[in-house]
């Protein structure tokens, strides 16, 4: 009987420190419900950014514009958000992330209310601001989506739920390449498939709604937040991020240019190199978008399982570096597929980076600093999104005629070995300073004191 008791009592004391409150829902199957909203809360946004690019000579029939005129959609967009990003986050962190979810939304259904308008009653000038005020709320919802999900999903699923948000994104970018066409040719106008657009922010908003709903609730079962004032972002925080981050920043800067820069001008690449028409051609740069959409959850959870998360982020560098490699020794040649082939090395390599890279955030600065932390690297990525395409597209004008596609194939090698390099640094910095991008350890101070706490609780009643 005694021996009984005393195993009873190790049981207990063994499985304490295990117990979680069963009201917090981050720790019930609640949380993939919660996922399901987060991933919905940019569909419209990455549906919306891309109908121009698909109905480019359309739109410019329609607003008599040329070329350079209508790259003004995509520059207000990419430009200010070279900075925005970084407000957003901070804002976020401020006054809370279900605010900022709501105010983002209805920016971008504004913008492209705004965007479809303008089309509609044929004004460039409108269009422009339209695109302008979607660019708003556009990145810095997606950096929203990416705070508000650390919080609910711990170190253990964090690349799972980024790679899931990244698939259902991308896969609205799929879907926007597949549809846009198909509602011009059976309407015969780009004005449908604009409503469309903003039918599907719209309907993010909505599912956005659920999403703070779910969040307060979460909040309301909890009791109210022991948030002490020291854990509040101040700007001046900002200096104290560590080298980690900021390289993490940079090589995000990169690495990016190498998968979307390259993305932007692969339809062209694939008909000058390759011969391709452009439809074939459309075809063959969905494949990274589709890879994409279909690998991320997967690398995503094995990122989750194996940690590690620094090797993931070198290895998917190194595979931009060796896709850049492939294409420059490519030889051009008649409709031959292994263009196409690399591309799926391309989608895998962004998937890997996708889910770890976006997902090692919280792994790097401290958790009441995350939005800010989300902002700065948005905001790093939208740098590249904005200057990768002028310096392209700079070499492309200047050597094509003598050269083709090598410069520029040369540039995307320079710049995934800035990418390479970034991640090694990266990675010694990481071994010297706790190795949080090895072993899945979150940066987050008041979470590490709450399981000191239990782990206190734990000890006095195995004493008692
Ligand atoms: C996760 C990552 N996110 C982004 O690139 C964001 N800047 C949002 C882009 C949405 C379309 N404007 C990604 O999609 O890889």
């Amino acid at each position: 009987m005694a021996n009984e008791d005393s195993e009873s009592q190790q049981l207990t004391i063994e499985i304490q420190p295990k117990l979680v409150p069963i009201h917090d829902l981050t720790q019930t199957k609640w949380r993939y419900l919660f996922l399901f909203f987060d991933c919905t809360l940019c569909l419209g946004n990455y549906f919306a950014y891309d109908t121009p690019s698909v109905l480019q000579p359309e739109i410019m029939d329609r607003l008599h514009i040329n070329s350079f005129e209508f790259n003004w959609f995509y520059s207000v967009y990419s430009f200010p958000n070279m900075i925005l990003p970084f407000f957003g986050g901070f804002l976020s962190d401020t006054f809370g992330s279900r605010l900022a979810v709501f105010i983002f939304s209805l920016l971008v259904c504004f913008g492209q209310a705004i965007f479809a308008l303008a089309i509609t009653i044929e004004s460039f000038p409108i269009a422009v601001l339209g695109r302008f005020i979607f660019g708003l709320g556009g990145e810095n919802l997606c950096v929203v989506q990416g705070t508000i999900l650390a919080e609910w999903f711990t170190g253990k699923e964090l690349s799972m739920a980024y790679g899931m948000t990244i698939s259902i994104g991308r896969l609205g970018s799929v879907i926007n390449n597949i549809l846009e066409p198909q509602f011009y040719s059976s309407t015969g106008s780009v004005v449908f498939g604009l409503w469309f657009g903003l039918f599907l922010c719209i309907l993010s908003l909505i599912l956005g709604l659920f999403l703070i709903f779910m969040d307060i609730h979460k909040d309301t079962l909890l009791g109210p937040s022991k948030k002490k004032s020291s854990e509040k972002i101040k700007i001046s925080d900002i200096k104290s991020f560590n080298f980690g981050f900021w390289m993490l920043s940079g090589n995000c800067l990169v690495v990016y240019i190498c998968v979307l820069t390259f993305n932007s001008i692969a339809s062209l690449y694939f008909q000058t190199r390759f011969n391709f028409s452009s439809i074939e051609a459309g075809y063959f740069i969905s494949i990274t978008y589709i890879v994409a959409a279909l690998f991320s959850p997967i690398f995503g959870i094995l990122a989750d399982r194996l940690g590690r998360h620094i090797y993931w982020i070198f290895s998917s560098a190194l595979m931009m570096l060796i896709v850049h490699v492939i294409f420059i020794l490519l030889p051009d040649c008649d409709k031959c597929i292994w263009g196409g082939l690399n591309l799926i090395i391309l989608g895998m390599g962004y998937s890997i980076y996708g889910s770890t890279m976006w997902g090692s955030i919280p792994f790097l600065v401290d958790s009441y600093a995350a939005g800010t932390g989300f902002g700065i690297v948005t905001a790093a990525q939208n740098t590249g999104m904005t200057i990768g395409p002028i310096i392209v597209g700079a070499i492309h004008y200047k050597t094509e005629h003598q050269y083709g596609y090598t410069y520029v194939s040369l540039f995307f090698i320079i710049v995934a070995v800035i990418g390479v390099t970034t991640a090694s640094m990266l990675w010694v910095w990481d071994r010297k300073n706790g190795q949080h991008l090895f072993t899945a350890k979150i940066y987050d101070s008041s979470r590490l004191e709450s399981a000191n706490e239990q782990e206190d609780l734990s000890k006095t009643l195995a004493i008692n």
